[in-house]
């Protein structure tokens, strides 16, 4: 096994829990969709200052801030990353296309039960007993076979502009991780995979990588419903582009959930299960969650980047203090997101040391 789709084709799911509802077609939260969740209206200092640090990628102190920030919260905003504003606003512009097709037209293009690429709701669902006020498309690859289905002659203009930006994030991504581990004082050399997948020619490990679009319609009932529900995400890092519609929030411990507000131009970055792994622990793999709007839709587009799915990680040696033992034991990737997969966020007290 050598893709990341691969390892999702022995973890299948039940048709219901892939097919949204049209969401179009509802004046009402239906019971399935209704979570008792009092924390909804709790997070409403959205105009306070931030916690979320926003981190300037040509600061001649980049470094340090971001080593900071992973180790801290566990999530940061980038700006300056490099990241053409006009790819990103093709991105959501074909994400807005996408979503705005009819319910029938987009269950063309659903995932299969093995899966990875194509419409549907998110890979969480089964944990909880109710949906997701949520859509999405997920993208491991190029979804032509997908995208044909729906625009027939015209699928171009989606996977081209999809492709480009997997491209992009994967440099920014690489870029971001050789910063991360820099900041922990682990070089370059010390991180085979890093190197051997940085040039598309003839590597044979390719990075673990999907694009997600997310698209969470207005809801009639906000206070009601959830959009996404609290998890962490499973590899190194996330790379988020969130459009002006508030919603995403992180938990921190002693303080609730706190919003992460959309930055005009910025970009999102958190630390997944992977990066906590590596690290012993010494960066919270942030859990978060997305709140609806009455009024607006909201869309996403989130960038999971990993080292090769054959890859075994266990905490770097150099981040352990000589009184320190690993909290977790070895783990291939494909292994971790098989674990993942089935036990959601009980998946770290799998490999526990
Ligand atoms: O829509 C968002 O802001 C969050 C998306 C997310 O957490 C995910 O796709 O894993
Ligand atoms: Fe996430």
């Amino acid at each position: 096994m050598s893709t990341l789709s691969e390892a999702y084709e022995d973890l299948p799911l039940d048709l219901q829990h892939i097919k949204p509802v049209d969401f179009a077609s509802l004046e009402a939260v239906p019971d399935s969709h209704v979570w008792h969740d009092s924390s909804f209206g709790a997070c409403s200092d959205e105009h306070e200052k931030s916690l979320v640090p926003v981190i300037d990628l040509e600061d001649s102190n980049a470094t340090e801030l971001i080593g900071k920030a992973c180790e801290t919260l566990g999530v940061f905003q980038l700006k300056n990353h490099g990241i053409p504003l006009s790819l990103i606003e093709e991105v959501k512009s074909e994400a807005a296309r996408f979503f705005a097709l009819s319910a029938r037209q987009k269950l063309k293009a659903l995932r299969s039960p093995g899966g990875a690429t194509g419409y549907g709701i998110a890979r969480i669902t089964p944990f909880f007993s109710k949906y997701m006020w949520h859509e999405g498309f997920t993208i491991m690859g190029s979804p032509v076979d997908h995208v044909k289905e729906l625009w027939p002659h015209d699928h171009e203009r989606f996977c081209d502009v999809m492709v480009n930006y997997q491209k992009k994030m994967k440099v920014l991504a690489e870029r971001l991780t050789r910063l991360i581990f820099k900041s922990l004082n682990i070089s370059d050399e010390e991180i085979s995979w890093l190197s051997s997948t940085s040039n598309d020619s003839g590597s044979a490990s390719t990075v673990s990588a999907a694009l997600q679009l997310n698209s969470y319609p207005p809801c009639p009932e906000p206070n009601q419903t959830m959009g996404l529900a609290p998890h962490t995400d499973t590899f190194l890092l996330t790379i988020l582009h969130q459009t002006q519609t508030n919603g995403l929030q992180i938990f921190k411990d002693g303080s609730g959930w706190l919003p992460v507000p959309p930055v005009e131009g910025a970009l999102v970055v958190n630390m997944g299960d992977l990066f906590h792994i590596l690290t012993n622990a010494r960066f919270p793999n942030v859990l978060h969650r997305v709140v609806v709007s009455g009024t607006q839709q909201r869309l996403s587009t989130a960038y999971f980047y990993g080292p090769p799915i054959d890859f075994i990680l266990s905490p770097f040696s150099k981040v352990l203090n000589s009184a320190q033992a690993p909290h977790y034991r070895s783990v291939a990737v494909k292994e971790y997101v098989a674990i993942k997969a089935q036990n959601l966020e009980k998946a770290l007290s799998f490999i526990r040391a």
